[in-house]
């Protein structure tokens, strides 16, 4: 029995089916402060509670007898972290403190952690491998980093066995009708590429063109949350027992404006866009080394900028047979105060359009 903490986020709710797929028994414990208990299938069993609740915790992993625990509950946006990051160290460092210690007092073997890329800060290599120095430069990246430590400190001194999956960008599977739903409209480019297709936004914002990158915008590896579940499996099963830390990202760059072309293409339009100024806490550019998770025989299946972007077109097409009838072209059409996304002037993005 798997415990998956933060289950009924995004990456959780994949997760659950990725186990359900693979005959993989599982349970989830969410406060739902960004989740959605509906997301779920009825039969999993669900906890609504707080990772700091370290009784109520205990009390799940005893009554389930759980041996691995997957810990994705987080506060998990770079930009609201700066806004307010005690909120981050809270849930992030001091809720991962408490997981790991009900873990330990219950005896399960395995903890796995959702770290992130953003531990290493603006990289000084093209690539990062696990190797690479650590500097996030931003209190997501820090209060992640310093879980990581947290739990390889109690690795070494207990029999608890801990492995950091470094996530890379996630991307994929977004829910579509967001707003119906309750879910929180998702910050992650490709979820708001996909809104833009829709007609759920007016307008992509692209935050920064100035970057020290091929095109000025900023470079991510983006891997699909279908790759990431099957990444996770493979370590919830003992694959990664011999690693401490694990970059999970497909291995090739992709910067925002690649992504918004390929998705222009597929769809046949034009994405109305306007830059804004650089976000604070982004970095120019992230790209992983996954060559430690390949020898453990991952391969990433699709997370190609084709696979990646064909979603966008398979979701406006399941839009256009299940819902009002709108179709991104005629969304376009209804909107046409942006009319050319790279040619906005300085003046014109100051204001909303
Ligand atoms: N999405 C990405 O691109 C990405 C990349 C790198 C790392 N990660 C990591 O993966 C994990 C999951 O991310 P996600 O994108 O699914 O985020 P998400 O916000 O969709 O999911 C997080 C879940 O945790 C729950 N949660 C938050 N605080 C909680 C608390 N105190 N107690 C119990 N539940 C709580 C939320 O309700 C939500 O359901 C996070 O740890 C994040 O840092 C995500
Ligand atoms: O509407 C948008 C959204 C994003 N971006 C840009 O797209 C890139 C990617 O941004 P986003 O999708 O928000 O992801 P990140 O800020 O890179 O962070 C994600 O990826 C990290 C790992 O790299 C995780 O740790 C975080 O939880 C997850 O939010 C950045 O350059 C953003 O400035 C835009 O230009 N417009």
């Amino acid at each position: 029995m798997i415990l998956i903490t933060g289950g009924a986020g995004y990456i959780g709710r994949h997760l659950v089916q990725a186990c359900i797929d693979t005959g993989q028994s599982c349970a989830v414990v969410d406060d739902l402060s960004n989740g959605s208990h509906d997301s779920l299938p009825q039969d999993i069993p669900f906890f609504r509670a707080c990772i700091s609740d370290g009784t109520a915790l205990r009390g799940i992993l005893r009554s389930l007898q759980v041996k691995t625990v997957v810990h994705l509950a987080a506060r998990t946006s770079v930009s609201e972290s700066i806004e307010m990051p005690m909120k981050y160290y809270d849930t992030n460092v001091n809720g991962t403190r408490v997981v790991a210690t009900a873990c330990l007092v219950e005896g399960v073997s395995r903890l796995i952690y959702a770290s992130t890329a953003a531990v290493y800060g603006v990289p000084a290599t093209r690539e990062v491998t696990e190797d690479s120095p650590t500097t996030p430069v931003s209190p997501y990246g820090r209060s992640k980093l310093a879980a990581e430590w947290i739990l390889s400190g109690i690795a070494q001194a207990e029999q608890l066995r801990t492995i950091s999956l470094r996530f890379f960008n996630v991307a994929g599977g977004q829910v579509l009708n967001e707003t119906r739903t309750g879910h929180r409209a998702a910050p992650h480019l490709l979820a708001a590429v996909s809104r833009v297709a829709f007609g759920d936004q007016p307008y992509l914002e692209i935050f920064g063109d100035d970057y020290d990158t091929h095109d000025g915008t900023c470079i991510r590896d983006f891997i699909h949350v279908r790759d990431l579940c099957s990444a996770i499996l493979l370590a919830s099963k003992g694959g990664a027992d011999n690693e401490s830390r694990l970059n999970i990202g497909a291995g090739h760059g992709i910067s925002v404006r690649e992504i918004v072309s390929a998705a222009e293409n597929q769809i046949g339009a034009r994405l109305p866009c306007l830059i804004r100024p650089r976000r604070p806490g982004d970095v120019a550019s992230i790209v992983a080394n996954a060559q430690r998770l390949r020898t453990l025989g991952w391969r990433p299946q699709h997370s190609s900028l084709p696979d990646l972007i064909g979603l966008v077109r398979d979701l406006v097409g399941e839009r256009d047979d299940n819902y009002s009838g709108q179709k991104f072209v005629q969304t376009n059409i209804r909107r046409p105060r942006v009319p050319f996304p790279w040619h906005n002037t300085p003046d014109s993005a100051a204001s909303d359009p």
